[in-house]
């Protein structure tokens, strides 16, 4: 089996493909559904979120995203998993446009058998969840921001490489190799995430309970999984707790 991390989107996925934005689109993504939200729709761009709630029609739908880190005019959250955490979204399907991570989860649907998202929130079931489902690779990629390398996804992608290692055997690349690295180096989770320009920059913009909140390792056991069926709407990915 191969373990190859991905540093940014890009490329073709044959099999397994984890998606990982720890600040903050698939930390977010898992607090959605700990709150009980039915499933997610990940659109390819805010217009198609918006859509999917015309004016004035009560819907089952909630938008969250954002933009530069704040929310997106006429969506009911921005893109905060501590503000959701703090939430319950029974009955509710929320849609989701991000920066980056949202993006990263459509490129990797293009080809990857299985998508799941992963955080450090839900790092350790990731991994299980991942290792049951692939037969020949598993690819893990690191969302970045706007087309950086994110430091912050690098380490989340070292912690979940780090826990497959001990799950069985795996041919690594560089990129694994460059992740487990970065985690063996990089402290614990809060100061990695700490350290980041990402974490650095949510917390200028007093976003640092969200930083907090994302180093939280393994909290969760939900996996957010790439579902496809005939209902789902153009330019949206649906992803439900698996
Ligand atoms: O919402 C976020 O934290 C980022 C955007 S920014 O880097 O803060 O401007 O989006 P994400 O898609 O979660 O990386
Ligand atoms: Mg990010």
């Amino acid at each position: 089996m191969r373990l190859r991390v991905d540093l940014l989107p890009h490329g073709n996925y044959p099999d397994v493909v984890i998606i990982i934005d720890v600040l903050r689109a698939t930390t977010t993504a898992v607090a959605y559904l700990e709150r009980s939200a039915e499933a997610l729709l990940l659109t390819a761009t805010p217009e198609v979120a918006l859509a999917l709630r015309p004016e004035g029609e009560s819907t089952p739908y909630l938008l969250g995203g954002e933009r530069g880190g704040l929310p997106i005019p006429g969506f009911d959250f921005g893109n905060s998993p501590a503000e959701a955490a703090g939430q319950n979204f029974t009955g509710k399907t929320v849609v989701m446009n991000t920066t980056n991570g949202t993006g990263a989860a459509h490129t990797a649907a293009q080809s990857g058998k299985h998508v799941f998202l992963a955080s450090l929130t839900n790092a350790h079931a990731a991994a299980r969840r991942a290792r049951a489902a692939a037969t020949e690779e598993i690819a893990i990629v690191c969302a970045g921001t706007d087309n950086h390398v994110g430091l912050e996804d690098v380490y989340a992608a070292g912690v979940l490489a780090e826990y497959l290692l001990a799950m069985g055997e795996f041919s690594i690349d560089d990129g694994a190799r460059i992740a487990l690295t970065v985690r063996r180096n990089g402290g614990n989770p809060l100061e990695a995430l700490g350290s980041s320009g990402h974490g650095q920059h949510l917390s200028r913009l007093g976003l640092g309970e969200d930083v907090r909140y994302a180093a939280g390792l393994s909290t969760s056991t939900i996996v957010p999984t790439l579902t496809r069926d005939d209902d789902t709407p153009e330019q949206t990915l649906k992803f439900i707790a698996g």
